[in-house]
């Protein structure tokens, strides 16, 4: 498939309607790598897409020239979703591989590049192509120490990979065909794969406000066209940890006896005024759970102590939040024990080590089945903590 973005620039990627399982990231709607071609006196293929979509890609490239006539291909970044058919690319057409120093070093690992040519590029390098130029510009660590976004002067359009992007496959192409639902996966993605490195964002939006920008293309999902202000200043406030009023209660439960103590404390938080999602951590993607956490102001996580540890489910998803890494919130850890009390002490240390505040109180663990006036406490509890 190939769609005509601007005069000779095209949309040439690959949507994988049936991916649902993206390094650990659960995709229930799917995702696509975009792929870009540039029509010009060179022409320059942007990113290309998973090895195993070669095909696909190859078709849509050739919806607009000969494979054979690209000259340059463009690596944002080496992860294999957007670098899996450059060899390809290159034994076809013999094109220019246009990357950083750490892109080259990378390829190095996972192609043989003897024979390859490539022009390795720094921030604020250009690249005339005929009647267009690429800027170049660094993002090192996001996510990869390779990553960089490609501007394109004349057409104001900023090739941005993974920056922007949205694990969604649609066959719309531009975020108004979606409407507000796509900041929501805008708000996925960037909670689980940029998070972890959201004090390196800050810098690369200040860079970006200075480009003119019409379009941002990334390489999953949507383009943003109608919304370039909106998602920029989102990246922004979720760089900067703008919260909300909110508490994401993520807990198990064997015998729902903390699954009590959850949903009390979820009543009293809530006629407090404060925003709750409460997710059975074992019945929802993690992903989900991360995205939610990005601006809540309260992170309560409880787990019944089996074997004198966490709930496995808990375990696996208290991992996984340490890697990402939220910043700046409360933290609760509750939970149900039957004789010798540990899984809060568990998720507290998680908590320590991300620099949580730990609020706690003795109505957070309950002995077996909570009873009414254990219940109770947790209410009040709830109350309390919103008064915080
Ligand atoms: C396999 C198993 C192992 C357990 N290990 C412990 C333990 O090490 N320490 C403890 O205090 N309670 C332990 N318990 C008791 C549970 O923590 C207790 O039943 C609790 O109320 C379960 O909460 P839930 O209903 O939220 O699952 C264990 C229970 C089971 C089934």
């Amino acid at each position: 498939m190939a769609v005509e973005i601007k005069k000779d620039i095209f949309w040439v990627g690959v949507i994988d309607w049936e991916i649902r399982n993206f390094h650990g990231y659960i995709t229930p709607n799917g995702s696509t790598y975009n792929s870009y071609l540039i029509k010009d006196k060179e022409n320059v293929l942007i990113d290309t897409a998973k090895d195993y979509m070669f095909n696909e890609l190859i078709n849509g490239i050739s919806n607009v020239i000969n494979p054979k006539d690209i000259d340059y291909v463009v690596v944002n970044h080496v992860e294999k979703d957007h670098s899996g058919c450059v060899d390809k690319i290159v034994e076809i057409s013999g094109a220019t591989v246009i990357t950083n120093e750490k892109g080259k070093e990378n390829l190095s690992y996972y192609y043989d590049i003897k024979g390859w040519d490539f022009t390795v590029v720094d921030t604020g390098d250009e690249i005339s192509i005929g009647k267009r130029t690429l800027k170049f510009i660094k993002t090192p660590m996001l996510h990869w120490p390779d990553n960089m976004l490609t501007y394109c002067k004349e057409d104001k359009i900023l090739f941005s990979n993974d920056a922007f992007g949205q694990h969604i496959a649609s066959s719309e192409r531009f975020d108004y065909e979606i409407g507000d639902e796509i900041f929501e996966h805008a708000k996925e993605y960037f909670a689980n794969i940029l998070m972890p490195y959201k004090m390196l964002i800050s810098d690369v939006i200040n860079s970006v406000k200075k480009l003119d920008i019409e379009l941002i293309c990334p390489s999953h999902g949507i383009i943003w066209k109608e919304y370039t202000n909106e998602i920029i200043g989102k990246y922004f406030d979720w760089a900067n940890n703008k919260m909300e009023n909110k508490a994401v209660i993520a807990y198990d439960t064997m015998y729902n006896s903390t699954k009590k103590i959850a949903h009390a404390i979820a009543e009293g938080l809530i006629d407090s005024g404060v925003k709750v999602k409460l997710y059975r951590i074992s019945e929802t993607p993690m992903n989900i759970i991360m995205r939610e956490i990005l601006d809540a102001k309260y992170v309560l996580i409880g787990s019944p102590t089996l074997n004198r540890n966490v709930y496995p489910e808990v375990g696996k998803f208290l991992s996984y939040m340490e890697c990402i890494r939220p910043i700046d919130k409360i933290g609760v850890a509750f939970g149900s024990y039957g004789w010798m009390e540990c899984a809060t002490e568990k998720i507290k240390r998680v908590f320590e080590n991300l620099g949580f505040e730990i609020v706690d109180d003795e109505c957070l663990t309950v002995r077996f089945v909570p009873k009414e006036e254990n219940l109770k406490k947790c209410y009040e509890f709830g109350h309390k903590l919103a008064d915080m």
